[in-house]
């Protein structure tokens, strides 16, 4: 950025040095009879209250120029000064006064002289103590709270305003009284967006901002040059220096900014304001009062008419009544008058002497306030200012009332109070020790705890002056004031066409005759309606402002949901915003209708009685107004149409980017889901081929939109091949269940067989078993038979006696043999056809076994096979079912 700026300040510049570059001109200007103003802009916490105010260790701007005013006093015998102060705060766009408590509220008029603050106190000062104390006790009052970056913030810009009138000296003077006004400003810091701050804070940020945005458009406008309307009506920041912004003085901007990275945007503003207010025409000039309205006039005319008066009653009582010639006959007469007199005149001493008295003290009092420099020396100060001044030394009482005392910094090498009023210096000093007692340590700085020391960088932006014009302020008291053009001083001075000049004081006197009407002039009936107007337009604008505000915080907040995660809540926080912005609409158009209302009434009233042109004037410039504010609103309203379609635009947006989120995730999910089948499917099929996918999908979607569809795409070919996969797996799962559902059924029936061959085995070993004792009992009989047989044969003469015997019996014995012997040879085939069967039973037997043991084989082997199909089942039923959990 191109930037213009006379100087810029690092970090180890001293305020002392930033004074002398940038305040010293405008003070010594202002001294001089030309209005000055020193202000300091930058966002909070850049150091703006440090630039201005200061602490004991690095005294401010304000103290600085202070004591540099009395320096001059000191050093410009020639002349006779009356200083007086005023200190006052805009807060939430009210006017408080500091000096008086009571004074708040106060409202901003406008004369022919400019715009003024109604009923704020002004103080003559004797002291820079006196004035610094001022400041201190009004810093109490001043509006300050913490925010996130500052502890002791200001909430409230500050205007100390230092009236300085001078004239030549001596008691008859005749000459021109010389008459300007300083102002030192310290504004309240602007506040970045991203504040985050709430109820009482936010409504005081809104209010700062505003002012803030309206002093940067008047700038802006004076600027440009093509402007026909300067809104310094817009703020009372703007109303208030409306003379000092359109050039009518000597103007110094100092711009605070912070090293701080997380303030770029700022400071880059900040830049550009500084930038622009450099180019404002500086058309600086003397003012001179002529009348007798000058309040160090009428000082000195009271002094001298007073000093008249003490004279006349001095010559009145050294001049006594001469005696005539008398006769005899009165001489008793005489006597007695003379004694009666002598009592009247003892008491009319004493009354005079009383007033000679009061006069005295009067004149001393009056005188007292008059500021003379102790110097002998006569030699004017004007046009040529003498040799360098010793200044900037503060004294320990004014050190008294700068915060945080750091008298070791501090180079005392002179005495604070080397002015001297007029007369009665003694009494000066008894008073500035009544001030001592009363005093408080009390600027805004004086509590603050210094949280930092590395300083801001400190930028000023001084602006030279060029030919004529006006005073900025005028307080209730200010005398009327001339113009006097002074001849361009040698200094750095903006670059700015002429007509620029005449454009902004053709804007700025157009605003002024609504305001411009002498308060005698209007009707009491006018002024009130003009004065409820006023308040209705004030409110106005305030909504206005603030409707302004809530918009451009929903513009934010709108582009914020775009890409916060926390979107409900941006969400809610847009609908509150537009609640909000409605319900201040709903009251501009109620203020709308009281004014349109009053207005009216105006009109009629007007009708009836005649008007007079500056009331009729008066009534067009409302009627103005209030068109203004209708187009403003209207304008408004547009905007906040144009908003809420953005708003909307904006939430669908949203909705589609969430649903193509949820698409990508479902995508996702789906992917991995496909991803474990096909692992699962090549370790049951055993036909994995190592194929590896990459899922890094998510993070490269949120980075490109476009790789994000490219990669959906591929994704999608790629689900569908696992979804081929998938099914084919499945196929197979199914046709390894039925596989696995005949194998059970098969080696259900083996296991049947098997039980049923048991039990046929069982029961062919019963039968081998009672065949074998058949078989068994058989042979027993058998053998059991041969034996008789043999015993029979073996027994000799005793059996063939008994045979003799039996053959003698013969007939019997031969059948009995006989049918022996066929029994036996019955049981001999019974034995053979036994020994056959259970040949064949044994045979069977072993036909049996063999056959058991083919079928134990086979169930074990079905058992294995079995055992293998509910492994293999069961790992896949695990994969699966863990895939399904995880997907
Ligand atoms: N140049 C500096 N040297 C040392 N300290 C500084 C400097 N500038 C600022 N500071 C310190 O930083 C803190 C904030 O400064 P200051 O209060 O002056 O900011 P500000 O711009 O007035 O803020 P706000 O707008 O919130 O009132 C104070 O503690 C002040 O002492």
């Amino acid at each position: 950025m191109h930037m213009v700026c006379d100087r810029v300040f690092g970090p180890t510049t001293t305020t002392r040095h930033v004074y002398d570059v940038a305040a010293q001109h405008v003070v010594g200007g202002a001294m001089e009879g030309i209005n000055g103003t020193i202000f300091a802009y930058g966002v909070t916490s850049s150091g703006k209250t440090h630039t201005m105010h200061g602490d004991q260790r690095s005294p401010g701007i304000i103290p600085l120029a202070v004591k540099d005013a009395f320096s001059i006093i000191q050093e410009t015998p020639s002349r006779e000064f009356l200083l007086r102060v005023s200190y006052m705060e805009i807060y939430n766009e009210v006017v408080n006064d500091l000096l008086n408590p009571a004074g708040q509220n106060l409202r901003i008029r406008e004369d022919l002289q400019g715009a003024f603050v109604e009923g704020i106190k002004e103080e003559v000062v004797l002291s820079p103590a006196h004035a610094l104390s001022l400041i201190a006790a009004g810093e109490e009052h001043r509006h300050v709270g913490s925010n996130n970056f500052n502890l002791l913030s200001s909430r409230s810009h500050t205007i100390f305003t230092l009236t300085i009138e001078s004239s030549p000296c001596g008691d008859c003077s005749e000459g021109e009284v010389n008459f300007s006004q300083l102002n030192l400003i310290d504004l309240a810091g602007s506040e970045s967006s991203r504040a985050e701050t709430t109820g009482i804070r936010r409504k005081e940020g809104s209010y700062i901002n505003k002012s803030l945005l309206t002093l940067g458009t008047v700038i802006a406008k004076i600027t440009d040059g093509r402007a026909t309307h300067i809104p310094y009506r817009d703020s009372k920041l703007t109303r208030l220096l409306q003379s000092s912004l359109s050039g009518h003085g000597r103007v110094s901007l100092i711009c605070t900014v912070t090293p701080s990275s997380s303030n770029t945007e700022e400071t880059h503003n900040t830049l550009k304001f500084a930038n622009r207010a450099k180019q404002i025409e500086i058309q600086a000039s003397q003012n001179k009062i002529i009348d007798e309205k000058s309040l160090i006039k009428k000082y000195q005319n009271e002094i001298h008419r007073l000093k008249e008066e003490l004279e006349q009653l001095k010559r009145g009582i050294v001049t006594g009544t001469p005696l005539k010639d008398t006769g005899e006959d009165d001489i008793v007469l005489l006597k007695q008058k003379l004694e009666d007199g002598n009592v009247k005149l003892q008491s009319r001493l004493e009354q005079e002497e009383d007033a000679k008295a009061a006069l005295l003290g009067r004149i001393q009092r009056l005188t007292k306030l008059i500021l003379v420099s102790t110097k002998t020396t006569q030699a004017s100060r004007f046009p040529q200012r003498p040799g360098p001044r010793r200044r900037h030394s503060f004294g320990e009482e004014e050190l008294a009332y700068l915060p945080y005392r750091r008298r070791d910094m501090i180079l005392d090498n002179e005495s604070s109070d080397f002015f001297v009023p007029a007369e009665g210096y003694g009494e000066t000093t008894e008073d500035t020790s009544k001030e001592k007692k009363n005093r408080k340590h009390g600027l805004l700085n004086w509590f603050k705890q210094r949280k930092r020391d590395s300083s801001g960088t400190t930028l000023t932006s001084s602006d030279g002056d060029k030919s004529s014009g006006t005073k900025s302020f005028t307080a209730p008291s200010t005398p009327q004031a001339e113009s006097v053009t002074f001849p361009p001083e040698p200094r750095i001075s903006t670059s700015i066409a002429v007509e620029n000049i005449t454009a902004a004081i053709v804007g700025h006197d157009r605003e002024l005759p609504s305001d411009s009407l002498s308060r005698d002039e209007t009707p009491l009936a006018s002024i009130k309606t003009i004065d409820h107007v006023d308040l209705l337009r004030e409110q106005l604008k305030i909504l206005s402002g603030e409707v302004a505000l809530h918009t451009s915080v929903l513009k934010r907040l709108s582009e914020e949901a775009a890409n916060s995660p926390k979107k409900e809540q941006i969400q809610m926080e847009i609908k509150k915003i537009n609640n909000e912005i409605k319900a201040k609409n709903l009251q501009i158009s109620s203020l709308e209708k009281q004014m349109a209302d009053s207005i009216s009434a105006t009109q009629a009233k007007a009708d009836k009685s005649e008007l007079s042109p500056s009331y009729a004037q008066l009534l067009e410039q409302l009627n103005e107004k209030n068109f203004e504010l209708e187009v403003k609103t209207a304008d408004n309203r547009v905007i906040l149409d144009q908003l809420q379609n953005k708003t909307r635009e904006c939430e669908v947006l949203q909705e589609i980017v969430t649903s193509l989120k949820e698409q990508l995730s479902q995508a996702l999910e789906e992917k991995e889901l496909s991803l474990s089948c096909a692992r699962l499917e090549n370790d049951v099929a055993g036909a994995n081929d190592g194929k590896e996918l990459h899922v890094d999908i998510e993070k490269k979607a949120t980075r490109d939109v476009t790789a994000e569809l490219l990669l959906q795409a591929h994704q999608a070919s790629e689900i569908e091949e696992l979804k081929q996969k998938l099914q084919e797996l499945m196929e197979t799962r199914t046709q390894l269940e039925a596989r696995n559902q005949k194998l059970v059924e098969e080696s259900a029936y083996a296991k049947g067989l098997a039980s049923a061959a048991g039990v046929e085995l069982k029961a062919l070993s019963e039968e081998v078993t009672k065949l074998m004792n058949h078989n068994e009992r058989l042979a027993n009989e058998l053998a059991s038979v041969r034996n008789s047989n043999q015993r029979r044969v073996s027994n000799g003469p005793r059996a063939m006696k008994r045979e003799s015997h039996i053959k003698r019996h013969e007939p019997v014995n031969k059948r009995e043999v006989n049918v022996s012997y066929e029994r036996e040879l019955a049981l001999e085939a019974t034995i053979v056809e036994k020994e056959q069967r259970e040949a064949e039973l044994q045979k069977k037997l072993e036909e049996s076994k063999q056959r058991e043991a083919f079928l134990e084989n086979e169930l074990a082997n079905m058992w294995v096979l079995v055992a293998k199909l509910k492994k293999s089942q069961g790992s896949e039923q695990d994969d699966s079912d863990a895939k399904l959990k995880d997907p």
